[in-house]
């Protein structure tokens, strides 16, 4: 398999609760000093990069010393309006550590399907890039209930991510989950499962392999996963589903190597 990386200029890295935060509740410092390393890294190098971060609600718990997840929509809102300040006070002084600026966008679903709010997100985004400054979005959760209400509905920051990128015209969209990859089956039930390198054509086999989420603060599971892939490659783009354990694995998915799954075109194909 052969992986077109060599014209990406313009990327898009979501990351999602469950690699923010340990297993145990606690915020994942790690993660979070390697994730701001390796985009300042990549912004030095004149990529533009945008980063999606999940984990308001995670680290809002976290930080109100609470063990478990509230069942009202209201209750979660709060948190998340406590976590997200904390979470973005995290990502600014991380980054600032690599001499690299940030700016907060706060996005619901619904923003982009109006001509005017779209283009003024869209406008706020490319200005961010053309300063070198790293755009950190998440859905606004104090307003949108598409990502909490998971007992109704599946919305959430993977299918976010994928709209932003294929609005901005994004070469690719990295996402980093707990898991290393989409399996044939969720390996947390199946242990037989087998990782698939890469996915051209997302048909019903592969469709019906995705399940939700195995986390305690995950939502989407991967069946969010697979409409944002089905969103970039629609577009034309691609998508690389890989670990989030250590967020330098961007670099090697950069240089090409075959690391996570990749959805979209095989070149070796195309060149053939
Ligand atoms: N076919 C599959 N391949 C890989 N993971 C799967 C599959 N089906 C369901 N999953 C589950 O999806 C989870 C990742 O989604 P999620 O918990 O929402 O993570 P994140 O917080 O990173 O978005 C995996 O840990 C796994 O249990
Ligand atoms: N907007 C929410 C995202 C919820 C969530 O868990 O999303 P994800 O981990 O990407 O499946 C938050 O920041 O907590």
């Amino acid at each position: 398999m052969i992986r077109s990386l060599q014209h990406c200029h313009r990327i898009v890295v979501k990351i999602g609760t469950s690699s923010l935060i340990h297993k145990n509740g606690k915020v994942n410092l790690q993660t979070i000093d390697r994730l701001a390393y390796t985009l300042a890294a990549l912004n030095n190098q004149d990529y533009e990069v945008v980063l999606v971060s999940s984990g308001a609600i995670g680290v809002g718990l976290d930080k109100m010393h609470l063990t478990e997840r509230p069942a009202a929509i209201a209750e979660q809102q709060a948190i998340a309006a406590v976590g997200q300040g904390e979470l973005l006070r995290l990502y600014i002084q991380r980054f600032s550590d690599y001499d690299t600026q940030v700016g907060q966008m706060l996005l619901t679903h619904d923003t982009f399907d109006y001509p005017v709010s779209r283009q003024h997100v869209l406008d706020t985004l490319e200005t961010l890039l053309q300063r070198s400054i790293v755009p950190i979005i998440n859905e606004n959760d104090t307003v949108a209930v598409d990502e909490m209400d998971h007992r109704t509905t599946f919305g959430d920051n993977d299918q976010l991510s994928a709209l932003v990128a294929s609005r901005i015209d994004a070469d690719l969209l990295l996402v980093l989950s707990d898991i290393d990859g989409l399996y044939d089956a969720d390996p947390h039930k199946f242990q037989n499962a087998r990782k698939l390198e890469a996915v051209t054509h997302l048909g019903q086999d592969i469709l019906q392999a995705a399940g939700g989420s195995s986390t305690r603060f995950g939502t989407g599971g991967m069946v969010t996963k697979l409409k944002a892939a089905q969103t970039m490659m629609q577009a034309g783009k691609a998508m690389v589903l890989c670990s989030g354990a250590d967020p330098r694995v961007i670099l090697r998915v950069l240089a090409g190597e075959d690391v996570g799954t990749w959805f979209g075109k095989n070149t070796a194909t195309l060149n053939a």
